[in-house]
């Protein structure tokens, strides 16, 4: 059924008269959310080369630039991240890149590993040694790698982008939808809280929009480890000239989200390329992970917003504005959720030992994690 998907043994499906349903759905159809929450994170660009060449993406390194973050240096940006009172090391970086570059596979032997699964790895305990909590973002990923990475993520993430078969994932190597869908199925079948979305205006249209939401719902259903969809308007960049969707568009399409999925499930819209103050009565409820440290290396043109601007956002709607945890509440030990947590636990233990044992820290960083659990942390008004 969706491009790509022959190769997986992979059984998502969406009723054309669920997508009809929804094609219906607008702004007036849904409710505003009661409260807005966000992340406070340090963003950690591992490395920029990547096997892929998505034609919207300004991130990817052109051959011959190869390089790694090292050891070092990723310790030293969660330092100054945790100094500046971050929660989450948030390590997006290009997909699987020693799968294309000899020089980032031969400099990962040099340093003792195996893959970027294995140097990933260890750059996460680095994060956690340095008191923060990592999510993760790596591109896709097989079911025995998100056992492996699970043990030292609070949350990971994959972007479907799409289901459509569009020109953007053009070339030899390139996303899938088949192969996005079968690493959203991973995640589930490993039980990772989880982060994905859809990227608005890269050839899609609006059937399928409400065709991707949909197959984010029956993935969510089956495994229950949806914690936030993320609806994320392209930008143009210095590479390509993409048209941002229109303020309706996003308006449109973020109700779809809202309508499509249950109500645990947050939707998200990223402030610093999204009008979120137009899109809280279509229901976002989240704006994710924001940086006080460093540029949104994805978007680098596109600046965070400062807290009292998000603050300002959240007035502006009549809504509470938290800091939360990478992991959602829902997803913590039911230690960590605030004693007045009205809303549904996630079934069944999510996180491997190491990030409760994070989280219980008696030194200043376990003390942080667990102020912002329960919404007394410095940010949260
Ligand atoms: O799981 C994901 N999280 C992404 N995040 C993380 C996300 O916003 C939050 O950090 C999560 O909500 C976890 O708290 C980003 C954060 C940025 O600062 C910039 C870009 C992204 C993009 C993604 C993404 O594609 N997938
Ligand atoms: C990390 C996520 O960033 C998104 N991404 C990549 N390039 C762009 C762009 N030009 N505009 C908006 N989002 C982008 C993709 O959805 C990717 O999965
Ligand atoms: C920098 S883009 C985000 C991570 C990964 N390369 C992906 O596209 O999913
Ligand atoms: S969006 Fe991610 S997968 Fe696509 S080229 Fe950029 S870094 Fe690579």
């Amino acid at each position: 059924m969706f491009p790509g998907a022959a190769e997986y043994d992979l059984d998502v499906t969406v009723a054309d008269e669920d997508v009809e349903r929804l094609l219906s759905v607008g702004p007036a159809d849904v409710s505003a959310a009661s409260e807005l929450t966000f992340a406070r994170n340090v963003f950690v660009p591992l490395t920029t080369a990547c096997r892929y060449t998505c034609t919207y993406c300004t991130y990817y390194d052109v051959p011959g630039e190869a390089s790694l973050l090292s050891a070092e240096e990723v310790r030293e940006r969660c330092r100054v991240g945790a100094d500046a009172g971050c929660t989450e090391a948030l390590f997006t970086f290009g997909d699987k890149p020693d799968a294309r570059y000899t020089a980032i596979h031969d400099q990962l032997a040099e340093w003792g590993y195996d893959s970027i699964v294995g140097y990933h790895e260890r750059a996460c305990e680095i994060a956690l040694e340095e008191g923060l909590l990592p999510h993760s973002n790596p591109g896709d990923l097989t079911e025995s790698e998100f056992r492996r990475l699970r043990e030292v993520n609070a949350s990971m993430g994959v972007m479907l982008e799409t289901t459509a078969d569009v020109a953007a994932h053009a070339g030899g190597r390139r996303k899938t939808p088949g192969q996005r869908l079968n690493t959203i199925r991973a995640a589930g079948e490993a039980r990772v809280p989880f982060t994905t979305g859809i990227l608005v205006g890269i050839g899609e249209d609006w059937r399928d929009r409400a065709e991707s939401l949909l197959a984010i719902r029956d993935l969510h259903e089956r495994y229950g480890h949806v914690q936030e969809v993320i609806i994320q308007p392209v930008v143009p960049n210095e590479r390509s000239d993409y048209d941002a969707p229109s303020t309706d568009t996003m308006r449109r399409v973020t109700a779809m989200a809202r309508a499509a999925l249950p109500a645990a499930v947050s939707v998200q819209s990223p402030p610093n390329l999204a009008p979120v103050g137009d899109l809280l009565d279509c229901g976002v409820d989240d704006l994710g992970g924001v940086s006080p440290v460093t540029d949104d290396y994805v978007n680098p043109d596109y600046a965070w917003p400062a807290l009292e601007e998000l603050r300002a956002v959240a007035e502006a709607g009549g809504v509470p504005l938290y800091e939360r945890l990478p992991t959602h509440e829902r997803y913590l030990p039911a230690e960590h959720r605030r004693d007045g947590f009205d809303g549904e636990p996630a079934p069944g233990s999510w996180l491997h030992e190491r990030i409760p044992e994070a989280l219980a820290d008696g030194g200043v960083h376990g003390e942080r994690f667990r102020a912002v659990a329960r919404r007394e942390g410095p940010l949260s008004a």
